[in-house]
């Protein structure tokens, strides 16, 4: 079996922490360098001391030889972050997982651009159950494409800081292309005021922050006389870390190409 080394970008964040506790139980991988920006605290501290577990890999903020040491990063932290990150990656020749939300239009296109060099997973959640979520809205959107209003709901912790979320945007696009429309043209980010009636063609989205919610979605189906939702509650961010070394394990030693979850559990 060929172990994969790993680079772990924001590695004292949320999901750094998680990723990191994920990989030390799995044979598969091996953590091979942890980073963060420079001027964190955590900067030279055990990448395994901040769940009680040191692990002999200090966390660097030396980006370029963080990356050098391994096959693939691994990286959940911000997009200006991960673009310089993806940089480097491209530079040198490795693999990347991107979980990371809130690009704009010219931060995707990037990671698309740097694609065509290196391999690279990029989607808005990494949990399986999510991603099945996604194939199950096709089919909904599929029998419920008249009559029928789209409205995403989606509920995080009190400190995520871009809304909505990449996975309820996914959400809608994935409906929103099942019933032929634009989602640019017709998304609907909350409501305020006289706003007039619904229109049919609208999706709307509207975003709960608050406490420590780990991650909820539901994509509700409004018609008259009767409602359908389909619903994802995250209760852990371990689902987000194990579909992540299942992509790195994908990705690792690959020809360049640009893939999300939906290619790794062969959902395409
Ligand atoms: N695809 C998926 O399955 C999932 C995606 N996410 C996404 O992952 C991202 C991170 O989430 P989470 O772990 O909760 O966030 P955290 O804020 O807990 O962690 C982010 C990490 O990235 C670092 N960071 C922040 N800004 C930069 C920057 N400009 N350059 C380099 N590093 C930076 C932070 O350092 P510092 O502490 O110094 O700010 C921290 O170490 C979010 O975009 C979130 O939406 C989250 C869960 C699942
Ligand atoms: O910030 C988070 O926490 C999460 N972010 C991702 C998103 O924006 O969809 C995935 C998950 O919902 C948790």
């Amino acid at each position: 079996m060929t172990v994969i080394r790993l680079a772990i970008a924001g590695a004292s964040g949320r999901m750094g922490r998680m990723l990191i506790e994920a990989a030390l139980e799995d044979e598969g991988v091996v953590v091979a360098s942890a980073f963060d920006r420079p001027g964190t605290p955590y900067i030279g501290r055990d990448a395994g001391e901040l769940l009680g577990a040191p692990c002999g890999v200090a966390i660097v903020d030396d980006l370029r030889a963080a990356i050098a040491a391994a096959d693939c990063v691994i990286d959940f932290t911000r997009p200006e972050g991960t673009l310089a990150h993806l940089a480097i990656a491209r530079e040198l020749g490795k693999a990347m997982v991107i979980g990371t939300t809130g690009f704009d239009a010219a931060g995707k296109a990037a990671i698309a651009q740097a694609a065509t060099d290196i391999p690279v997973v990029f989607a808005p959640n990494m949990a399986v159950g999510v991603n099945a979520v996604f194939k199950l809205l096709e089919v909904a959107a599929r029998i419920l494409d008249e009559g029928y209003d789209v409205e995403v709901i989606e509920a995080h912790h009190r400190f995520k800081v871009d809304a909505p979320s990449g996975t309820a945007l996914r959400m809608g696009e994935v409906v929103a292309r099942e019933l032929g429309r634009d989602l640019d043209a017709c998304a609907i980010y909350g409501r305020e005021g006289v706003t007039g009636e619904r229109r049919a063609e609208t999706i709307g989205f509207s975003t709960i922050r608050g406490g420590d919610i780990v991650g909820d979605h539901t994509v509700l189906f409004a018609g008259i006389g009767e409602r359908i939702e389909i619903t994802h509650k995250s209760g852990s961010r371990m689902p987000y870390a194990l579909g992540s070394l299942r992509a790195a394990r994908f990705v690792a030693g690959r020809a360049p190409g640009l893939f999300d979850m939906q290619d790794i559990l062969g959902l395409r």
